[in-house]
């Protein structure tokens, strides 16, 4: 699905990745991890093709990066699902209309898709706030929201960007089941966290493989997390 094979970033000092390689496997779940600033952000650009290696190779479904014509990148970015940091809504849309942003820029029939949109909203338990504009959200609902707008092209992967980064662990453990769900349902799944406890919980549900960043490179993280 997404394959990096000795891949380097550098955004133009020294470098900041270097000599990583990983293939993600279909329906993997994986956690990513490491101090802040070790490149967490920027290894996840990489692997939806935001950034191409300044070396190495990152293949997207089979085809290089770098031979991928601005076509082939919007086709993969449709099946790669991002929660990004920041969220990045539209704030004077409702969260019912951020949540189908994608549906509208790649054309497809809002109308035949409203009964998923609303499906989509419900499992993620903003039903009640669809109508409410992303200024009016709490931290948890925006993120939820964020999920679903990630989700609603029905992508393959989903890389989640701290995704928990500014919510209690009620909610956090909220995000993970969804997370989990859609695990369950057959997507590869890669989150970014600083939160040890909440991929410490997520053992006793998921088997999930934890990577981390550090001088550069990425390693498997011990089993004393
Ligand atoms: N567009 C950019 N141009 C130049 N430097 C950048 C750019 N984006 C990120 N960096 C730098 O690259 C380094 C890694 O950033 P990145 O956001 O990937 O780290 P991170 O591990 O995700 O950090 P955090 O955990 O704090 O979110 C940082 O020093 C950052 O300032």
């Amino acid at each position: 699905m997404i394959e990096l094979e000795n891949v380097a970033y550098s955004y133009g000092g020294g470098d900041l990745l270097s000599n990583i390689s990983l293939e993600l496997q279909p329906g993997s779940f994986h956690f990513l991890t490491g101090p802040s600033g070790a490149g967490k952000t920027t290894f996840l650009k990489l692997c939806y093709g935001a950034l191409t290696p300044t070396s190495g190779t990152a293949r997207l479904f089979g085809t290089d990066r770098r031979e991928m014509q601005r076509d082939d990148i919007a086709l993969a970015r449709r099946r790669i699902g991002v929660v990004h940091q920041d969220c990045r809504f539209l704030d004077h849309m409702s969260v019912a209309d951020n949540i189908a942003l994608p549906l509208m820029v790649s054309g497809r029939d809002l109308l035949g898709e409203s009964a998923n949109l609303k499906e989509l909203v419900a499992w993620v338990g903003l039903s009640e706030r669809a109508k409410a504009l992303p200024p009016e959200l709490s931290g948890g609902e925006r993120q939820r929201a964020a999920l679903a707008r990630a989700v609603i092209m029905s992508p393959d992967v989903v890389l989640a960007d701290e995704p928990t980064g500014n919510v209690d662990w009620e909610m956090s453990q909220r995000l993970l089941r969804l997370l989990i769900e859609l695990n369950r349902m057959g997507k590869t799944i890669m989150i970014a966290t600083h939160d040890l406890a909440l991929i410490r919980s997520a053992k006793a549900h998921v088997q999930a493989r934890v990577l981390r960043i550090a001088n550069r490179r990425l390693q498997l993280a011990g089993a004393d997390l």
